[in-house]
């Protein structure tokens, strides 16, 4: 069966237990998550792709908000094309990427699109498909997903290596980012899935945030879910917007800097051998924060 058959079956088949997951020859691919909007999952994939294109990794950062595309306005470029060429221009994949600043290439999900929140199963397969030619050009590839669950999210989630789920500390963000987890386990076979808290003011109120999200359910510590780091509660992030540079490239003693390279390492990219045995899975990472 070849990749573009896999894929198709994989997205096809939405239950649990059936689809093994689709396996990138090349590109490493992160899908980055968030239960409610608004909690940081474009700035954290801005900066995590400046930082890893920074030390060397061809990067590509995926805007799947589809209609509602952010990536463009913090690196400060208007796209030629968008998701939205695939599928309604038959455009190739290639002829889709915008060369941004940094180094950093990207692909735009689109502003303003109401079609682009609708699309068909079809359309969506489509998309995938063709992203599969990325394979052999990247090393990283970021796909910075819509909030909530949707047929649009949920389809960008089943062909990523990892899925990121971040959220802030606020009691309804982690109950929605625990909820976005239980539908991954549900249709995806094994995820591997790590958790990002954002917008932590202090490692008390990261404690409290963790503590909250571990009790919010039983099962999750029967979950293989890896504690990827925090990111504080810092205006340079803001500022990405204003200066249209990611702050680690802008401000790169900053203290959300710091998290983003913390970050880095722990999503184990070219990192194996440096980070082995620093990887926390929930359950140990409990006992040290503690109920
Ligand atoms: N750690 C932080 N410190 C300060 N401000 C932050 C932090 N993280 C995110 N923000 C701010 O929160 C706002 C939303 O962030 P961002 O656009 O990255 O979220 P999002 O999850 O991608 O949003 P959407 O769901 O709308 O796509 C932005 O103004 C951003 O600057």
């Amino acid at each position: 069966m070849d990749q573009a058959e896999k894929l198709r079956e994989l997205v096809r088949n939405k239950e649990k237990n059936v689809g093994d997951k689709l396996q990138y020859k090349n590109a490493k691919v992160f899908a980055i998550t968030s239960g409610k909007g608004g909690v940081g999952k474009t700035s954290l994939a801005v900066n995590v792709a400046a930082f890893l294109s920074k030390i060397g990794k061809k990067v590509l950062i995926i805007d799947a908000d589809l209609g509602l595309s952010n990536v463009e306005i913090m690196l400060g470029i208007t796209p030629n094309h968008t998701i939205r060429d695939l599928i309604k221009n038959n455009k190739d994949i290639k002829e889709v990427i915008t060369k941004g600043p940094f180094n950093l290439d990207f692909i735009s999900g689109g502003n303003g699109f109401l079609e682009m929140a609708e699309l068909s199963d079809v359309e969506r397969e489509e998309i995938l498909i063709k992203l599969q030619k990325l394979d052999e050009e990247y090393d990283v590839i970021l796909i910075d997903t819509g909030a909530g669950i949707s047929k649009n999210v949920i389809s960008f989630l089943m062909v990523a290596d990892e899925i990121i789920v971040i959220t802030t500390s606020e009691p309804t963000s982690i109950t929605d980012a625990y909820s976005v987890i239980k539908i991954v386990k549900d249709k995806i076979e094994k995820p591997d899935l790590g958790i990002i808290i954002n917008r932590v003011k202090n490692i008390i109120e990261y404690k409290k945030a963790s503590s909250l999200l571990i009790n919010t359910s039983k099962d999750f510590l029967e979950m293989n879910i890896k504690n990827i780091g925090f990111i504080y509660e810092d205006s340079c992030v803001r500022n990405t917007i204003f200066k249209k540079t990611p702050f680690v490239i802008y401000y790169p003693d900053s203290q959300a800097t710091g998290c983003i390279k913390y970050i880095v390492e722990k999503l184990e990219f070219n990192y194996e051998e440096k980070t082995s045995g620093l990887i926390t899975k929930f359950r140990s990472w409990f006992k040290n924060v503690g109920r």
